[in-house]
């Protein structure tokens, strides 16, 4: 699904209600509705709700959503923050509407009118919502800090009240810490964000059925990757198919002292349906590898402890295999470096590059050059460092992301929570799945095995990516939800590995 800006959002409301036509009360009162069938559910027992609301419509929609709670029997109170003169009109009609279900609407002006909160107590932040221009200050701020403070649950409506939907906040900005954000139609960029997990909490998307063309049409480089988009990636399997069908591909791994990770990368790539498998290893892996993985072929390289590329074993050269895979493990012999130097000039389709290939490159960047073009490089953000620049927030490294796979025509994969992908054409595809569980080690190897894999059958690039980063999350949830996040080890998720 797309992910919008501000400027964008706002024209969205306007053309729904242009178009479908609906009253902006209207849209309002769906959009809390929605707020209200999620909080319905996820909160069903009637504990005190204090309500915060601002004086622009996202205050409007806490009023909306505070007369319909009391229409379903919840306790409310009502908080208006007064910083302003002045409401905006569809909180003036819902102030009404509120005020002829309940006499209690209790206002803030100064500190002292703030509630107190207890930790049974469940927080609804509409104080401000994708409107804000600015950082808070004065009786907002002093809210907003006096709800962060307290032991209660906060849900926000559409988004944290002081966060900005698509720009950096500055670092002392104050800003609501939710449990819970639950948004209209589509996410905000700000919520795939590393340094704003704390001002998301566990995000939802409500569906307002806000005008699909306007979606369809919006210009937009971001996307997230929902779990319905991933599943129609993956390619159907004829029953007539055979082993060549899926591919032959070559895995070029390990070295003394982490051959673990050729061994994973391998399984991963196995599990994830290539049709034939050759794994090169430094000669000491022979016996792990054809123990560990018998499934796979095994080039031993001529050297005993690092990859130099001939092998006893007579094989195809490289580039006639479907695909290459190439990194976990490796290290950064200097006979390693000259095996990806000659290496790269006979590759022609696209490979993936990962861990110390990846360092091979920064440090010789000419390399970079002979990466065949739609080959996916996956950096964590240390390696995407040393490959590119710092950053000074998380809105330049999507810039920064976006120029460097648009200049080297490749698919990057920039991991983390909310791994980014990043296409030749300069869009980025977030994902959603996996958990702190996967910051193991050895969970990078599985991903190159997984990716590996996807190449060999023939996947285009950007969805092999955008598809096995999303297999790779979902299988690192399974594991998580199984045993736990904490005792999660890289050869759970290959494990874990389903595609269906
Ligand atoms: N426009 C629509 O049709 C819909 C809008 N919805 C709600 O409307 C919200 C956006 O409403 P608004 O555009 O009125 O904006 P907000 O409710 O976010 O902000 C209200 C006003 O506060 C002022 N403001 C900005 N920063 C401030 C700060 N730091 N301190 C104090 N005041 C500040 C701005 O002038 C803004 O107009 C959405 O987040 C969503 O909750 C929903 O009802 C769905 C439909
Ligand atoms: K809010």
């Amino acid at each position: 699904m797309k992910i919008l800006n501000v400027d964008q959002i706002r024209a969205l409301d306007q053309a729904t209600i242009q178009n479908e036509p609906i009253a902006p009360l209207n849209l309002m009162e769906r959009a809390a509705l929605a707020f209200v069938d999620w909080f319905v559910d996820h909160f069903p027992d009637t504990t005190l709700t204090k309500i915060f609301c601002g004086l622009g419509n996202n205050g409007g929609d806490g009023l909306a959503i505070a007369r319909l709670l009391l229409e379903r029997q919840y306790p409310v109170e009502v908080h208006v923050v007064r910083y302003a003169p002045r409401e905006s009109d569809d909180f003036m009609h819902n102030h009404r509407r509120l005020k002829l279900v309940t006499e209690k609407v209790n206002y803030i002006e100064f500190s002292r009118d703030i509630p107190a909160l207890r930790h049974n107590e469940v927080v609804i932040d509409a104080i401000l919502g994708s409107g804000l221009s600015r950082p808070t200050e004065g009786i907002v701020k002093s809210t907003i800090e006096a709800i962060n403070r307290a032991p209660a649950t906060v849900v926000a409506v559409d988004i944290a009240s002081g966060l900005y939907a698509d720009q950096p906040n500055a670092e002392d900005d104050v800003i609501i810490e939710p449990d819970y954000t639950i948004t209209f139609q589509l996410p905000k960029l700000a919520f795939v964000l590393p340094k704003n997990g704390r001002y998301v909490g566990e995000w939802h998307t409500v569906d307002i059925r806000l005008h699909k063309r306007y979606i369809d049409l919006a210009p937009t480089p971001y996307y997230f990757t929902h779990p319905r988009e991933a599943r129609l990636l993956l390619h159907k399997r004829d029953r007539y198919s055979h082993k060549g069908t899926f591919g032959h591909a070559l895995l070029l791994v390990g070295s003394y002292g982490k051959m673990g990770a050729a061994v994973l990368s391998a399984r991963a790539c196995l599990r994830s349906g290539v049709g034939l498998l050759t794994v090169q290893i430094p000669r000491c892996g022979y016996p792990v590898l054809q123990t560990a993985v018998p499934e796979a072929m095994c080039r031993p390289d001529g050297h005993q402890y690092v990859l130099t590329g001939p092998s006893e074993v007579e094989g195809p050269p490289p580039g006639d295999y479907t695909t290459v895979g190439i990194g976990p493990g490796i290290g950064k012999a200097p006979e390693t470096l000259a095996m990806f130097r000659e290496l790269l000039p006979t590759l022609k389709k696209p490979i993936v590059v990962d861990a110390d290939a990846l360092n091979l490159l920064s440090e010789n960047r000419e390399l970079l050059e002979q990466v065949p073009p739609n080959s996916i490089l996956t950096p964590h953000p240390k390696e995407f460092e040393r490959l590119t620049q710092t950053w000074k927030d998380d809105y330049e490294k999507l810039g920064i992301l976006r120029d460097f796979a648009k200049t080297h025509q490749v698919v990057v994969v920039l991991k983390g929570a909310y791994s980014a992908v990043a296409t030749p054409a300069g869009e980025i595809h977030f994902n959603g799945t996996g958990n702190p569980g996967l910051s193991t080690g050895g969970t990078g190897d599985v991903l190159t095995g997984v990716l590996t894999a996807l190449l060999a059958q023939g996947y285009d690039p950007v969805e092999a990516a955008v598809l096995g980063v999303y297999a790779h999350g979902l299988a690192g949830d399974r594991v998580a939800e199984q045993r736990g996040p904490i005792g999660m080890v890289a050869s759970d998720v290959v494990d874990a590995l389903r595609w269906e």
